[in-house]
């Protein structure tokens, strides 16, 4: 859906971008990671044209950018800017419209999509009228995404969209994104250079460093099978963390012992991560939970998971 071919980018004699090749799929979330300075927000406003003149050659949907008219190029391509940017001046109401003005939709159908927008990313009716500094960090961040996926574009270039915001409503957020339907058909690249956001969210992460893509895999991958130094210490501060993260119960199925099954627990999913199913434990107490494999079922508690996560890591 997206790939880009050799493409570098100066500025003066700065090598922002140096021959980097990257393919994201169609409906893939890919993030873009690595440390400030490394070349992420160049990346991608030269997907979407905002920033010219490199060499190189990037494609969307099989044809070339660069000979495309940019304004057209971005009705295709919703952007969520690093610094949220909502005209002061507009509503939010006007901020959301702004797209479907230059598309020449009617009022009707502007307003009806605005509403679901609304309803859909847990912003109130009121806020419509209100103007962005009457709105806290997170509604605007809302307001932000609302804008971006009003005219439903198939891709989404996300600039630290969740940059601004606390740890509390970073992380509520981060679960609501990537719980909504809307998003799930499409295809996202995301700058982050926040680690756990990027494992929460990315199908596959493209670490950079300098200008240069390091790595590119699942979150797993990166973290099991690092291809250099550079990749395994990116990761080191938040190791454990990270694995919690990516390894989920059913890579830990042998390490589970085989209890009685009580068929009247509550069950959880055999996907669900470590750190997800250690966290729905703590909140049910000293209660047990039940995980399928086909026809076996096995019954875990807290204790249970974090030896056989242990084990599975020092096997
Ligand atoms: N318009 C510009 N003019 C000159 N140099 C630029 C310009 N934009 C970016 N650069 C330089 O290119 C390099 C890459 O910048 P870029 O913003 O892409 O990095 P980044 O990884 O997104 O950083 P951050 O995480 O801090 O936002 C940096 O050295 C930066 O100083």
């Amino acid at each position: 859906m997206i790939k880009l071919e050799k493409v570098s980018k100066y500025f003066g004699e700065t090598a922002a971008v140096k021959n980097i090749s990257l393919n994201v799929a169609e409906k893939e979330n890919m993030v873009l990671l690595g440390t400030s300075g490394c070349g992420k927000t160049t990346t991608l406003k030269m997907i979407n044209r905002l920033i010219d003149k490199y060499t190189g050659e990037i494609f969307v949907d099989g044809k070339k950018t660069s000979q495309q008219n940019p304004e057209e190029l971005r009705r295709g391509i919703g952007y969520v800017m690093q610094s949220i940017g909502l005209f002061p001046h507009y509503t939010v109401e006007e901020n959301i419209a702004v797209v479907p003005k230059l598309l020449k939709w009617d009022k009707q159908r502007t307003a009806e999509r605005t509403r679901e927008l609304v309803a859909k990313l847990h912003l109130s009716e009121s806020s419509l009228s209100m103007f962005p500094h009457e709105l806290s960090g997170g509604q605007q961040q809302r307001v932000g995404l609302a804008r971006a996926l009003v005219a439903d574009p198939p891709i989404l270039l996300m600039d630290e969209p969740f940059g601004a915001l606390d740890n509390v409503t970073r992380s509520s957020i981060q679960k609501e994104f990537k719980a909504l339907e809307e998003l799930q058909r499409k295809t996202i690249l995301m700058v982050t250079h926040d680690v756990q956001e990027a494992f929460e969210l990315a199908h596959r992460i493209c670490l950079m460093d300098k200008g240069e893509i390091v790595q590119t895999g699942t979150p797993k991958d990166l973290l099991y099978n690092p291809v250099n130094a550079f990749a395994r210490q990116f990761f080191d501060g938040q190791r454990l963390t990270l694995e919690l993260m990516v390894v989920k119960l059913h890579d830990i199925w042998h390490q589970l012992k085989t209890p009685a099954h009580n068929p009247n627990l509550e069950e959880i999913d055999i996907n669900t991560n470590i750190w997800d199913t250690l966290e729905r434990l703590r909140l049910i107490g000293p209660q047990q939970l039940a995980v399928k494999n086909g026809d076996s079922v096995k019954e875990i508690d807290f204790g249970s998971v974090t030896e056989a996560f242990n084990k599975y890591q020092k096997p």
